[in-house]
């Protein structure tokens, strides 16, 4: 239970249930729970069976719920449920909403697991959409078998979409915020192979039919469906929100939200050995900074850098002068938004080569001026004579001036071409961040966000000053 100590503050299963306990009082639990010669109750986790008998008795216990779980879909992992609900909470917090609240749960499923937390723990009215047949039968059941109809109500949708099917006719409602647990796999393939090898095995067996898992472009083109529909109904659902299950996803959808400049924030669920990612986002004038994710130890706000450069005159383009700042510095830029004067650039820096640069450039002087120094860079290999502190020296100069001899053959392209090849390796930047670029009264005005990466924000300073001195 590496993860437990990050789960939500209040979440009831920091501490893990008393498994004991419930094979006294359960009869259904005491079917699959196993004691191991130190006396220890527990129950095998692999067991699809056992995990559903075990969600099924802790909604029982806990929160007064008789649910039905079908053999055959998703066994609601109760501890990241609870997760998701008690953020929600957190958000609503901010808003200062008075009751009632309203929220939407897109794709509910078949125990239309968040209506009913939503509505036993927090009297939330609650919509659950489902496309499924089977699973939307089992979800109204489950809202009957549990006397909930005045607070749940759970509608078919029959369309292809996630958000507008609420917002067809005239007099629809409009929400306070909706959730969502998107089909996270692309295809079966996908599924099996979501595990690297490098991390430990899953705890929990494996549930779930592919209608419940699979969608088409997976979970990215999933919220990205339900971000693109928020834009037509800002103001029907006062918070968005989305689970995300890949952390690659959660890093492209929050480039989206920034390159049309939409206030969002974003948590961590952590449980047992599994973290899943919270998304939100807002049309409205809501501060989410003061949330903390669980694994922070300060508010969430990341202020930009901004800084103003002087547009140089003899310089016809400046804009082709920064990126070709950025080109000698080997950081990758890809165009996110271009409008008129305003230009977002998503830039990544894969290696350190901002640092030292004025002890580079007195080495390059040094060289250039010693034709014998010189002649000897212009060669891969190097004297037996030079001493090992000249031969690092040159080697060093010798590969950034390859390298940039390279970049300026290839130009336009490499920088794109680098950029993809780097982010479809996964490789881990040293400086990721997002440049928005705005010119206004005669100055070139630049806001630098820091994403991620090795070097923290201190690196994006030093890209930032690195820019500064060789503005002109
Ligand atoms: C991963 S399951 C989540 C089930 C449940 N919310 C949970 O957390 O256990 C995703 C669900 O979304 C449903 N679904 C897929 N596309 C949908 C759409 N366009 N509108 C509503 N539900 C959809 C699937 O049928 C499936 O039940």
């Amino acid at each position: 239970m590496a993860l437990n100590k990050f789960m939500h503050p209040r979440n009831i299963y920091k501490t893990p249930p008393d498994f004991a306990k419930l094979a006294k009082t359960n009869e259904e639990f005491s079917g699959v729970a196993k004691v191991d010669i130190s006396g220890k109750v527990s129950i095998d986790f692999k067991n699809p069976h056992s995990l559903r008998v075990l969600t099924k008795c802790l909604l029982k216990t806990d929160f007064n719920l008789d649910v039905v779980i079908p053999e055959d879909r998703l066994v609601p992992t109760l501890p990241l449920r609870l997760n998701y609900i008690l953020w929600i909470e957190d958000l609503i917090s901010t808003i200062n909403k008075s009751e009632p609240i309203l929220g939407l749960d897109i794709g509910t499923g078949a125990c239309a697991i968040y209506p009913l937390l939503a509505a036993v723990k927090n009297k939330w009215h609650m919509v659950g959409t489902e496309t499924d047949a089977e699973s939307l039968k089992q979800a109204r059941d489950n809202i009957i078998r549990n006397n909930l109809q005045h607070l749940i109500e759970i509608r078919e949708n029959t369309t292809e979409l996630v958000i507008e099917n609420m917002f067809m006719d005239e007099n629809s409602q409009t929400f306070d915020f909706c959730m969502c647990n998107p089909p996270f796999y692309t295809n079966m393939q996908e599924l099996w192979e979501s595990r690297s090898p490098a991390r430990p095995e899953p705890k929990n067996g494996f549930t779930g039919s592919p209608h419940e898992l699979i969608t088409e472009g997976g979970e990215l083109q999933f919220c990205r469906k339900i971000l693109e529909e928020s834009k037509l109904h800002k103001d029907k659902i006062l918070i968005f929100t989305t689970m995300v299950g890949h952390k690659f996803n959660l890093k492209e959808l929050v480039i989206d939200l920034k390159a049309v400049g939409i206030t969002y924030t974003t948590t961590e669920f952590c449980q047992g050995r599994v973290t899943r990612w919270g998304l939100a986002w807002t049309y409205q004038n809501y501060d989410f900074s003061t949330i903390y994710s669980p694994k922070d130890k300060l508010p969430k706000k990341r202020a930009p850098i901004l800084f103003s450069l002087p547009e140089l005159k003899d310089c016809s383009d400046n804009i082709e002068k920064l990126k070709r700042i950025l080109e000698n510095l080997q950081i990758s830029h890809k165009v996110i938004t271009k409008r008129k004067t305003d230009l977002m650039l998503d830039v990544i820096a894969f290696s350190n080569t901002w640092s030292n640069q004025r002890r580079k450039r007195r080495i390059l002087k040094r060289l250039s001026e010693d034709p014998v120094k010189k002649a000897r860079l212009n060669l891969k290999n190097q004297s037996d004579e030079s001493s090992e502190k000249e031969k690092e020296e040159i080697s060093k100069s010798n590969e950034t001036i390859v390298t940039k001899s390279i970049e300026r053959a290839e130009e336009n392209t490499s920088n794109n071409v680098s950029y993809n090849n780097s982010i479809e390796k996964h490789k881990e930047a040293v400086v990721h961040a997002l440049m928005k670029i705005f010119k206004k009264d005669e100055l070139v005005n630049i806001e630098m966000e820091f994403i991620n990466g090795s070097a923290g924000k201190e690196g994006l300073h030093q890209i930032v000053q690195y820019i500064k001195n060789n503005w002109k």
